[in-house]
């Protein structure tokens, strides 16, 4: 990709990652964020700017009119707002794009503006509870599924440079209409949201004593993880993408509804038909957004958090001619207190390492 000037609207996890690949992957890239309030400093934003992955800080609007491409990356409906303000500022081949969670309302706003033809909805489907560029990383992104949507006037050319653009950036594209994407999301994402949420809520409420909060791990740890996320950028989703969630939301209390009856008339087959089929489903689901496209090869495993520990692995591996791909620490939902992950080139390199390893007392994780 040529050296492009970028703008970000909004610079946290999700703005902070994707600056972070931008960055790795075109030194040369210049890469602006604005901060709407110039009388606070932004610790984050200035880091950022010590770290080499920011060029500047901008704190006025107009100084984004240089930008090839801008990513908004604010909540939903703080990143809508910014269309009519950015309208009579960037030049007419400026790729205008966002990482919002919700693609309907905006790209309608954005059709409406006239900026249509510039504008194309994007949706990177990796992210975490955690918020802010202190949690961002490059590889946030890889191997996940990026949606594009691009609105009905959106020029054909910006759908193929974006979509290679994300590619080279280590994440799938993939083209939905924004409607599907919203569908789509609602289903698998934000009406989760919702229920972990409550979830949360119904312990809370009925724990007088807090000795479930004392008792509560595992199982109810994993479900509710995602409750910890951004509360504002929750309630963004949630008015913005009120039918599509509201339609699934009463698909799930209908489906509570019967478990419920089930359970008062004890009828033993639903019961365990229940959870039969649904364990049949969840184990049905590809383990990683690379599976169907370019499967990826990799266990996690538990290590002492001292120096040298990455290396002992390391050294153990290739006294035994195991060659890794990728290596390094992750930090996301699934393994909350972070794990180290590591990639090979083969399955049969990958089964062999995890014997190895567990034959050596480690726990290994493979998804
Ligand atoms: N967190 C996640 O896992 C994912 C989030 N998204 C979407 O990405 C967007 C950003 O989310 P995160 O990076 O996770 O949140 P974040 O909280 O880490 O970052 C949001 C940033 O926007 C800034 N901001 C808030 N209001 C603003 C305004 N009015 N003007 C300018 N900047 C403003 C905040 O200061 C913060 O730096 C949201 O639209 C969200 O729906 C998309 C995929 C995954
Ligand atoms: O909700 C999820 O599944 C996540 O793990 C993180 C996330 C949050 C919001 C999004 O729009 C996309 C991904």
């Amino acid at each position: 990709m040529n050296d492009l000037v970028v703008g970000f609207i909004g610079f946290g996890l999700i703005g902070g990652s994707l600056a972070h690949a931008l960055r790795e992957q075109n030194p040369k890239h210049t890469l602006i964020a604005y901060y709407y309030n110039k009388n606070k400093a932004n610790t984050e934003l200035s880091r950022a700017v010590q770290d080499g992955v920011l060029n500047d800080i901008v704190y006025d609007l107009q100084e984004l009119q240089e930008c090839n491409m801008l990513f908004l990356c604010a909540p939903v409906l703080s990143n809508i707002s910014y269309l009519s303000k950015l309208k009579d500022v960037v030049k007419a081949d400026c790729i205008i794009t966002d990482v919002g969670s919700v693609k309907g309302n905006i790209c309608r706003e954005a059709v409406s503006l006239g900026l249509g033809n510039q504008f194309i909805g994007g949706h990177p489907m990796a992210g975490s509870e955690k918020t802010g560029y202190s949690n961002s990383y490059s590889r946030l992104l890889e191997n996940a599924y990026y949606i594009l949507t691009p609105t009905k006037e959106t020029d054909s050319n910006i759908t193929e440079y974006l979509y290679k653009l994300i590619k080279g950036l280590g994440s799938i594209p993939v083209i939905l209409e924004p409607s599907e994407h919203d569908d789509i999301t609602a289903a698998i994402s934000h009406v989760p949201h919702i229920i972990a949420s409550s979830l949360v809520g119904m312990v809370k409420n009925t724990d007088h004593e807090d000795k479930m909060k004392m008792l509560a791990a595992g199982g109810f740890k994993d479900i509710t993880r995602i409750a910890s996320s951004s509360p504002v950028m929750w309630q963004n989703i949630c008015l913005t993408n009120t039918d599509s969630i509201l339609h699934f939301l009463e698909y799930y209390i209908d489906s509570l509804k019967e478990i419920t009856d089930s359970l008062r008339d004890s009828k033993e087959e639903t019961i365990l038909e229940f959870f039969q089929s649904a364990g049949e489903y969840r184990d049905s689901i590809p383990n990683t957004s690379a599976g169907l496209l370019n499967k990826v090869f990799e266990l996690y495993l538990d290590i002492n958090d001292e120096a040298g520990a990455i290396a002992t692995v390391a050294t153990l591996l290739a006294g035994h001619q195991l060659s890794i791909k990728n290596i390094g620490i992750i930090h996301n939902r699934e393994f909350e207190e972070g794990v180290l992950r590591i990639e090979f080139y083969q399955q049969d390199s990958c089964n062999a390492a995890a014997l190895l390893l567990r034959q050596n007392h480690y726990t290994v994780y493979e998804r």
